[in-house]
Formats: C-alpha cells, structure tokens, sequence
C-alpha cells in the first residue's frame, strides 16, 4: 500500500516537473523573443546615429543643431536600451477573460514589435500597476502573477501566485521576494522593480503634487522607494521634470555611492545627486561639528543672527567723515550716511544690491557738498563731481567701511572666529551656545555650515546684478521652437519617446547659452528651482536645512524618506510636525511603511526592545522573514576578540558583507584602530582601507557612518558606549538594524537594556 502511494506521488511530482519544465521553457522562448527585439532596436539605434555623425555639418547654425540634436537623442535612447539588458522582463500578469491586452509580461522598459504592438510593458504604465497592487484580497482583474526567475538572458524558473483560482486554490508566490531579500549583499543597492510590494507601489505612484512623507523603520525599503518613485516621476512628467530637474538629497557620499547603480539601472541618468555638504556651489561642506555647534547651526534662531550680523556691515560712524578733494574740504555727516542707509534697507533688496541705493544717496548728499563748496552750478557738473567722487581713493574706502560688498564666506567667518561681533549680533545665544561656534579656522566648512551660507546669500545676493540679455533670450526661444520641432520628427521617427525636453535640447546646443545637462547647470546655480526634490533620511535635516531645501523647490513638489525613531543629528528631527512646521506648516500628507525586508525577526526583536526601553514611540516594522540565526553576545577583551570573531566570520562567509559597527572613531576598540588591527590579520583587500569603500568584503565603520547601509553579518562593538552618544538609542537602533543576516556583539561593559536577552 505504502509502496504504490509512494509510487503515486512519485508519478505526480514527475508531471508535476514536466509542467514546470514546459512552462519555463515556453517563457524562455517568449522572453528570447523580447531580447531579440531589443537587439534590433539597439542596431537600429545605433545605425541610425552612425548615420546622423556621417552627416557633414554644412550651412546654418540650424542645420548643425539639427545633427546634433538628433546625434543626442539616438544617443540616450541607446543608453537606454543598454541599461535594460539585465532582467529586461521580470514579469506576467494574466487578466480576466475578456480584459484588454489579457496577457501582459511587464519589464523595465516597453517595448513594441515591428507592427507596433506592445509587447513589453514598461513597469512604471498604468498597464503595469495591477502586476504591483493585486492581491488576493483585491485581486483587481488578476488571475495570476507570475514571476519570472531569469539567469542572464535565460528564464530558470517561475513563481506564480495564483490570486483568482477557478477551485478556489491558490498560492502565495513569495518565492520571488524571498529570495530576493536573503541574497547575498554587494555594497551597492539594486532594484526592486521585479519585487515591489503594493504598499510600496502605493507610495511610489503618488501624485507628484505638494509634499508626501513616507515614513518607515528600518529595512522598509524607504530608499528603495524614493529611488524608484523618481524613476516613476521622470516617467510620466517627463517634460516637465526633464527640464527643471529631480534633485536627490541623500545623507552622506558613501550612501550615494551605495545607491548609485540603482537609478541607471532603471534607465534614469539625469538625477541630480547631492548632500547636504555639496548644495552650495563652491564649498563642500565635509568638516565635522561638535554636537553642541551642529544644535545651535540648526537652530532657525540662527536666522536673526545672520540677520544681524549683514545689518552690522551697514555701519554709519559716530563722527562726521571728512574728505580733502583736491583742496576742497567736504564732510559727510553720520545723518546724512543713516539717510542713505535707511532708503538703501527700504529698498527691501539683499545686502549687495541696495548697496547701489545706498551709494548712489551717499555721492548724492556729497556731491552737494562739494558743489556748494566750491560755488559751481550743480546743474551743470553734477555729472562730472559724481565723477570724481567715485574715482576718489578715500571718498571709495569711507563708503566702503559703511557697506561692503560682501560674500557670504566672509561673513560667516568673521562670526566664528571673531567672539565679540558674535556676541554683538547674537545677544539671543547664550554664551555656551556662542563658544559652540567658535572656530579656529573659520573656513574649514561643515555640512551645518552649507544652509547657512545659503541664507547669507539670500540676505546679501550676487556680487553684481547679472544683466539679461534680450537678444540671447529672443535666441534661445527660437531654438526651443527648433528643438521642439526635431523632437516630433525623432518620435515620429518610431525609436521611441525622447528622454528630454525641447528646453534641455535647445539649452545643450545653443550657442552662448547655458550648456551641459541638468546636473551640470543646477550644481553650479544656487539658486537652481528643481520640479521635484527627493530628500533621504530626511529626519536629520535641522531647520536651517529645511529652509535652504525650501528655496531650491519652490513649487514645493517633494518626496520626503525618513524615520524619525533614527535621527542622530541633534538638530534634526523629532516628529514630522515639529519639522516641517516652518517648512509647509501642516500642508503635508503621510504614508508609512511597515514591512522590515532586512532584518530577520529574530534580530529586530532586539531592536525593537532597545527602542521601548528608551521610551522612543515608534512602531517598529514587522520583519518578512524569520531568519536563522539568534543574535550573540560575547566579552569583549581588546581589539584581539574582535578580530577573532571577524575573522571567524570572513572564513565561514561565501559570499556578501561584513560590518564591525563601533561607538566611535577613536579609541582602542574604536574604528580606526579595530580597521587597522582587522586589516592585519585578513587577506589582503578583503578590508576596506577608509569607511567610504564599499567593495572591500569588511568594512570597520563608527555607527554614524553606517547610516542607510546593509551588511550580511554585523559585529556591533560595545552597545552601552553606542547609548551614550548624543541621541544615542537612536544610533543603537540603527546598528542593529543593518543585519541581513547575523548579529554579534561584542561588550565589556553591561549590555544596555533591552538587549538582557543577548546576555
Ligand atoms: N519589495 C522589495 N523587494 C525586494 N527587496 C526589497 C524590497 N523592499 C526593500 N527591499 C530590500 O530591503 C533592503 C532595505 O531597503 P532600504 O535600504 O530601502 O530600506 P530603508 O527603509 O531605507 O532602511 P533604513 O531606514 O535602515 O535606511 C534593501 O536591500 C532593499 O533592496
């Protein structure tokens, strides 16, 4: 009896393998269809630019922006098919009977064949959504969703989730995000366009319209999102978006980097990437803050200091100036000087710019006194004395120590090294809070010291008022037209839809115009409007910084990532209200995340008890898988015990990333000297040489740094000193939350409460 079951079964599991056997290989079949097209339309592309460069440039400045225009575009479409080569097709939706287009496979670009019919769906159309959003709750018209598991070109396997069974049978196909989630990691992010899950999908494809916060734990895919919501937003507002740009705001160089690949990945090269350190052209902002300099730096009092600190570069003096002008004495009076800075202010324009009122009202009141000292007609030589007065060594010094044309590097340099004028323009800060500023060497920049510097360009412009050129404007608007015109064409052409606006084509080629992409032309303009701004780890921006992220969206267009359980800037963010209060007042609306597909449960339950035990109010995200391995605790005894573990570890690990998580940098099991003592004992380039390496397979990191990072196995050294760091559980929670896999650690001192269980 038992012997036929067995038989039986076995029998079923063979048919049941000839299915799948047939099924891959019929969406094999169907997915080298898919490839081929898109070599033909590579060969294609690339002929026809091959074609355009043969093109001699003769004649008009018209015909050579033609050619080049066209060359531009052939270009970024071939970049563009070439970025899609891996996993080019992830996906397939099967509709209900009688639905449009009932079969749809779902890529990361559409593609259409010869006779125009879609055969690939990009994944960011609307006909793309319900692959996303179905479930079996709401199942929309799905029938099933299948995923397709590909090796390079070839399908290996698929995963369906049956939503709408006709026995009422279904699966859950979670074999996809599974095994996404427990690969090995990289150092560098990838995308998730094959696995997006719907509450994710929903943040994604919100209106791009006014500020959307999305809020989530660690692991939640907050930069995932961010990252594909830009992707989706460059899709459907293309023009808008290609012309005023999307400016990526991300916490640190190294999470740039980390997140790189990710957007070209999804056919998107055009994203501004900044920090906060890089958003004021000409100064990186990379020197560290005390705690106590980056609280008051944020603070929005500093507002009124700067405020004051430009009034008190409006100086009228005590006593008359008095001015020898060839043998002719005049004297400025302090009355006449505070009437011409009084109209100056009232002119309502920044520092630089009033300082024309200002000086024109000076030379006014001088010029007066000139012509009545010397009983010349003033109506007559009035333009001859301003003249002379303006050439004037002293008359050009005297008005020059009232109003100096000033740069914002100058003043916030003589308020941090000069402790009186401090105190003069800051009476609000207090004196512990005024010594926090204090500097050595006041331009050595921090990234608290970017929105300031930003504000003081505000308060005092450009140097010079740039003058606009009618004609150049009248140029341009002539070659917007033109661009316009060449863009029709190329879509009528049938390569497919143009990645730029006719403004972007017309700026890369007028001659005399601005030129380069978004990204060349925003990061050197201040004052740059971006259509949209995606801010990560938004919860570390102080108030300054908000307000300096505000002037660069005034359409107020932005994606806001964040969790406000991690902040560790002190002058970052507590709640979201409390935050965006001066930025858009209430004018906000929230989406959470609430699935951790990082952590394995059996580690985030630490974290989350680390968080209740420091009374911080969050909702930690409940964990997609359970894992496998409980999260240890070991003595720590020196750097020895350190680098033993690691070393263990390295050896047992095939593949993916190590992180050695310490309090700080220094100290003898800080960073520097546990990366110096690791380094020695592994192979050679298997330890990243500085924090900013993310390719080494180790890497020694103080918590701050490992901000938004993910490694395979982490080793947190000595959690209580972790605590003790200024908004310390919020630095502890993020530790322990950058596992995917295992968590060690290692502890000299008590474990922090909340982590007993480890002990
Ligand atoms: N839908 C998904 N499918 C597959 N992997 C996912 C999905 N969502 C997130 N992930 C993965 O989970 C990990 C965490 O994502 P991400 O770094 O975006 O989270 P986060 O919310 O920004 O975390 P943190 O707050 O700690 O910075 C990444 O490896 C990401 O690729």
């Amino acid at each position: 009896m038992s012997q036929s079951t067995q038989s039986d079964a076995d029998v079923a599991a063979q048919a049941d393998a000839r299915e799948v056997a047939r099924v891959v290989a019929a969406e094999d079949a169907h997915v080298g269809g898919l490839y081929a097209r898109l070599d033909q339309l590579r060969a294609q592309t690339a002929e026809q630019l091959a074609e355009v460069r043969r093109t001699e440039a003769t004649g008009t400045h018209q015909n050579r922006f033609e050619r080049d225009a066209f060359a531009t575009l052939y270009e970024d479409r071939l970049s563009q098919l070439w970025s899609v080569e891996n996993r080019l097709c992830f996906g397939r939706l099967d509709l209900r009977e009688g639905t449009q287009d009932p079969r749809r496979y779902v890529g990361r670009l559409g593609l259409a064949d010869e006779r125009g019919t879609q055969v690939l769906v990009d994944w960011r159309a609307p006909a793309a959504q319900d692959f996303y959003q179905a479930t079996a709750a709401s199942p929309r018209d799905v029938v099933r969703r299948r995923h397709l598991l590909t090796s390079g070109r070839r399908v290996t396997g698929v995963d369906d989730e049956v939503l709408v069974a006709a026995d009422g049978e279904r699966t859950t196909g979670d074999a996809a995000l599974l095994a996404a989630v427990t690969a090995p990691r990289t150092g560098r992010m990838g995308d998730i366009v094959a696995t997006i899950q719907a509450e994710q999908d929903r943040v994604i494809r919100a209106s791009e319209r006014g500020v959307l916060v999305v809020q989530g734990g660690p692991g939640t895919g907050k930069t995932a999102v961010a990252l594909h919501r830009t992707a989706y937003l460059l899709y459907t507002h293309r023009d808008r978006l290609a012309r005023s740009g999307v400016l990526l705001l991300g916490p640190s160089p190294v999470f740039l980097r980390y997140v790189e690949q990710v957007l070209p990945a999804l056919g998107e090269t055009g994203v501004v990437t900044l920090t906060l350190g890089e958003m004021y052209p000409g100064v990186v902002g990379r020197g560290e803050d005390s705690p106590a300099a980056a609280r008051v730096k944020g603070s929005l009092r500093m507002v009124d200091v700067l405020e004051a600190a430009v009034a008190a570069r409006q100086r009228v003096p005590s006593r008359p100036i008095r001015f020898d002008l060839d043998g002719t004495r005049v004297q400025l009076r302090p009355e006449a000087i505070a009437s011409a800075r009084t109209r100056a202010r009232r002119t309502r324009k920044p520092h630089n710019l009033a300082r024309v009122t200002f000086v024109r009202e000076v030379l006014n009141s001088l010029v007066n006194s000139l012509a009545r000292a010397r009983g010349v007609d003033l109506g007559e030589e009035r333009d001859d004395l301003v003249a002379e007065l303006r050439e004037n060594v002293d008359v050009r010094r005297e008005v020059n120590l009232c109003w100096m044309p000033l740069t914002p590097q100058k003043v916030l340099a003589a308020l941090y090294r000069n402790p009186a004028l401090l105190a003069e323009v800051a009476p609000g800060l207090s004196e512990r809070d005024r010594d926090a500023l204090h500097r050595e060497d006041p331009t050595a920049w921090t990234e608290a010291d970017v929105p300031l510097l930003d504000e003081l360009a505000e308060l005092l412009g450009p140097l010079e008022e740039t003058a606009t050129d009618a004609r150049a404007a009248a140029e341009r608007e002539e070659q917007v037209a033109y661009a316009r015109k060449v863009l029709e064409d190329f879509e009528a052409s049938g390569v497919g839809n143009p990645l730029v606006s006719p403004e972007l084509l017309a700026d890369r080629f007028a001659t005399g115009g601005p030129s380069g992409t978004v990204a060349e032309r925003a990061a050197v303009d201040r004052t740059w409007a971006y259509g949209h701004v995606v801010v990560d780890e938004a919860q570390e921006l102080s108030a300054m910084a908000w307000r300096l992220v505000e002037r660069r969206c005034p359409s107020r267009s932005m994606t806001l990532v964040g969790d406000v359980a991690q902040t560790s800037n002190p002058a970052g963010a507590r709640s979201w209200a409390q935050a965006l209060k001066p930025v858009v007042d209430d004018r906000w609306r929230l989406e959470e995340l609430t699935v951790n597909y990082r952590t394995p449960a059996r580690i985030s339950r630490v974290a989350a008890d680390v968080l209740r035990a420091a009374g911080i109010a969050a909702n930690p995200p409940t964990p997609v898988r359970e894992g496998e391995h409980d999260p240890v605790a070991r003595p720590l005894a020196g750097p020895g015990s350190v680098v033993e573990l690691v070393r263990s570890r390295f050896d047992a690990l095939e593949e993916g990333r190590i992180a050695v998580l310490t309090a700080h940098e220094d100290g003898h099991v800080g960073s520097d000297a546990l990366r110096a003592a690791v380094t020695a004992a592994l192979p050679p380039g298997s330890v990243a040489a500085s924090p900013d390496d993310l390719d080494a397979t180790v890497s020694v990191l103080d918590v701050h740094r490992a901000k938004g990072l993910e490694f395979d196995v982490v080793v947190l050294v000595e959690p209580a000193a972790v605590l003790r760091r200024p908004r310390g559980a919020n630095d502890l929670y993020v530790a322990l939350t950058r596992a995917t896999q295992e968590l060690h650690v290692l502890h000299a001192e008590p474990l922090p409460t909340g982590m007993e269980s480890l002990a």
